[in-house]
């Protein structure tokens, strides 16, 4: 059996990463953009005023000064003149400073009479004027954090632009197999169970910034995963769940090899996760994942993540670990790399006394998956253990 990391390598092996789309800013939130971005036009467009108050023609002014009020720029609506020594323009926040005009006086520090202004005493010494290309000039290239967050979106709007280009969200089609199993929200007969893992991996993959494909739920027989399989067409990631291991009824990997899949690799020094197979199925990358709930979702996380974010055009890289005490004394590991499902609180990590990959409740309550190397011995409290946020 391979390793995991080995496992991770040649499903990135089996990837290209997805071209770009141009689509309405409106709609691209969380999306990926990974070259630069030219802005349109700067930002400010002009000296614009920072308050509400008067533009004059001084840097230096002093309380008592008088000025005489010639005209108003609002914000839209420029004043035209030039502004002269011992003159004032009424001007508000956002508007442009006349030219000339090298200093904002706030309101609250000018008596008004007439047409004529004098500074109060306590004059605060601020220009208040937000000088042109202050945020951003024409022509700048902004490179932006991926995936895209609401403050990116008002960001390309500033620079100019309606639309933007992203990589292309990978359709990700996902696969449920077995006879046991009954759609969410069904009653299920006699020796059935209602799926689940289906609907945990769809939005695992929507959350990664994919777009789910649910297909209806294969029986375990050729004809009917044969029939699934054809409607994955058009993926750019098929992932199927189930029917992996040896049992006589676990058909995925029979009958994607009828179809002519190329195997990259099935079975894989893993806990849980053994039975994990990858290839390529009519040119279409092919995740298969064990059938047992966290199985399913543990190969979600270390596994499919990861490819999506390869999809999208970003490094293929495994999840991040991080470092912290265990609370609480293990024993020894056994053969395969173990992600026991635990508990990160206080900086310390529990793991969960009960492993079984069948218990979705045990996973639902952890928030960290500890990673132990193959064979990996007794661990006591405060030594520091691997392990990825989930
Ligand atoms: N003789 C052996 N038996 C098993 C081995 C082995 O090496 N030798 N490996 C075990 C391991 S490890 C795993 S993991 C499971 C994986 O088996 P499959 O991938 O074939 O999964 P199934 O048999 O189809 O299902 C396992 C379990 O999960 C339930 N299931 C399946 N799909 C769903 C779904 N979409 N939603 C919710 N639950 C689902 C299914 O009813 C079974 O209870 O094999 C071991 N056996
Ligand atoms: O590897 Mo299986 O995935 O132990 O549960």
């Amino acid at each position: 059996m391979i390793s995991v990391d080995e496992a991770l390598e040649r499903i990135f092996a089996l990837l290209t990463p997805l071209e770009t789309e141009t689509i309405p800013l409106r709609h691209a939130l969380g999306r990926t953009v990974l070259s630069p971005v030219a802005a349109l036009r700067t930002q400010p467009p002009f000296d614009a005023s920072a308050m509400d108050g008067y533009a004059i023609a001084t840097k230096q002014a002093s309380p008592g000064d008088q000025f005489t009020v010639v005209g108003e720029s609002a914000a839209g609506h420029a004043f035209d003149g030039v502004l002269q020594e011992r003159q004032a323009v009424r001007i508000f926040t956002g508007a442009l400073v006349p030219l000339g005009g090298h200093r904002v006086v706030i309101q609250e520090d000018v008596r008004v009479s007439g047409d004529t202004i004098s500074l109060s005493e306590g004059l605060d010494t601020g220009l208040h004027i937000r000088p042109a290309g202050q945020d951003f000039t024409a022509g700048q290239e902004i490179t932006f954090k991926d995936p895209l967050r609401p403050v990116d979106l008002a960001l390309l709007a500033a620079l100019g632009h309606g639309t933007v280009a992203v990589t292309r969200k990978p359709k990700v089609a996902i696969i449920a197999t077995g006879d046991e199993l009954v759609a969410p929200g069904e009653v299920p007969g006699p020796a059935q169970i209602v799926a689940s893992n289906h609907l945990g991996l769809a939005a695992l993959v929507e959350r990664a910034g994919a777009e789910a494909r649910l297909l209806p739920i294969a029986r375990d027989t050729k004809a009917s995963l044969g029939a699934t399989f054809d409607l994955a067409r058009g993926s750019d990631l098929i992932v199927t769940i189930g029917g992996a291991s040896v049992g006589d009824h676990d058909l995925v990997a029979d009958v994607a090899a009828a179809r002519g899949l190329e195997r990259s690799f099935y079975k894989i020094a893993m806990r849980p996760g053994k039975p994990l197979m990858a290839g390529r199925l009519d040119g279409i990358p092919m995740i298969g994942v064990p059938g047992n709930p966290v199985s399913s979702m543990v190969c979600g996380e270390i596994f499919i993540r990861p490819a999506i974010d390869m999809l999208l055009g970003r490094a293929g890289r495994a999840r991040t670990t991080h470092q912290a005490p265990l609370a609480r004394p293990i024993g020894p590991n056994g053969a395969r790399e173990h992600y026991m499902r635990a508990t990160l609180c206080d900086g310390a990590l529990t793991i969960a006394e009960r492993q079984d990959s069948s218990l979705l409740s045990v996973l639902a309550h952890a928030n960290a998956l500890v990673r132990r190397p193959p064979n990996d011995k007794a661990r006591a409290a405060g030594d520091r253990l691997d392990y990825i946020a989930i």
